[in-house]
């Protein structure tokens, strides 16, 4: 029987713009996606009697049928004709409903991973079209891009660098539901991306870093302002949300900032404080 390891990484948007409502009930977004190195660890087996979905989270288990790697694994069967079992076990680190896209990695990384052992090629639009039917964030962690410009829902992706920096992420407890979040929007108007050069790094811009879910979530959680403005005391060069939130991130250029990192850790409850790259 044979075992395959795979690495599903998470990603902050370092810019989410918002730009119209559409009749399917999504946003047409511009957002520059990030890989960061932080992973959850999906093993698959394959040839295996039954199936079966080990799902190792420190906050519980997700129903099968809800469960992105479920989904995944199904529809890949479905539009492959792949009779075979599997085992799944999916060891989680990224945090759930954080704002770093963990549910949508891990379906892509189901989709890449069974694409490996069965001999399809990566580039397959089959494989495009079940990421899309997963989720907006599915199809930037199928791309081989580690940053992208993220288009239409986020699914129409331009590559884009992945500037080098140290990235202090604190994701506190909870989780925030993203269609609560656009629903709450209350977009009324269609409006023009500020679009950023390639040039610089985004938080190089004059505009800095646009979120337009930043006023909405710390309106309704005040907190997150809070660790907003105690980030930017430790001198980073900018600071921002991811996604939908909660999860807060700090910019660093030059050095790691092991001393803010360990501050933070030790003086922060009912939060995770994690230290990160950019993925080259
Ligand atoms: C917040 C982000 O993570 C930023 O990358 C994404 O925009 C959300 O991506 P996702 O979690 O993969 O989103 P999905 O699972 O496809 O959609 C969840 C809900 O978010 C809303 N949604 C999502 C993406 C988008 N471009 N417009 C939307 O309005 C829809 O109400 C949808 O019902
Ligand atoms: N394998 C999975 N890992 C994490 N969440 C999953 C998974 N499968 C389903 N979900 C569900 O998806 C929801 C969003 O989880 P996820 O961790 O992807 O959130 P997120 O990082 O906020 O996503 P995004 O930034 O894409 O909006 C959760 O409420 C969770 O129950």
């Amino acid at each position: 029987m044979k075992k395959y390891l795979f690495l599903s990484p998470a990603k902050l948007n370092l810019v989410l713009q918002v730009l119209s409502r559409r009749e399917d009930g999504y946003h047409n977004l511009y957002t520059i996606f990030q890989k960061i190195d932080l992973f959850d660890e999906i093993e698959i087996k394959k040839g295996t009697l039954d199936f079966r979905l080990d799902f190792i989270s420190d906050r519980g288990d997700i129903p099968l049928e809800e469960n992105l790697v479920y989904k995944a694994y199904i529809k890949f069967k479905e539009t492959f004709r792949i009779n075979e079992n599997h085992h799944i076990r999916v060891k989680k680190t990224i945090p759930i409903g954080a704002g770093l896209g963990g549910g949508s990695s891990n379906a892509a990384t189901i989709l890449k991973g069974l694409a490996y052992i069965y001999g399809i090629d990566r580039e397959e639009p089959l494989l495009y079209s079940i990421a899309k039917s997963l989720g907006a964030d599915v199809p930037f962690f199928l791309s081989p891009y580690v940053a992208a410009i993220g288009e239409g829902i986020g699914d129409v992706l331009i590559p884009y660098p992945s500037f080098q920096a140290w990235y202090l992420l604190i994701c506190p407890n909870f989780e925030i539901s993203t269609k609560w979040a656009y629903q709450n929007l209350g977009l009324t108007n269609s409006k023009n991306p500020v679009y950023y050069s390639t040039e610089v790094s985004p938080w190089r811009h004059p505009q800095g870093l646009i979120n337009d879910f930043k006023a909405l979530v710390f309106n309704k959680f005040p907190f997150l302002k809070e660790l907003e403005t105690k980030l930017k005391t430790f001198g980073c060069c900018a600071v921002s949300l991811s996604g939908t939130g909660p999860t807060i991130f700090g910019i660093f250029e030059k050095e790691p900032p092991f001393y803010v990192y360990e501050t933070l850790k030790r003086t922060l409850k009912e939060v995770k404080v994690f230290l990160l790259q950019n993925l080259e």
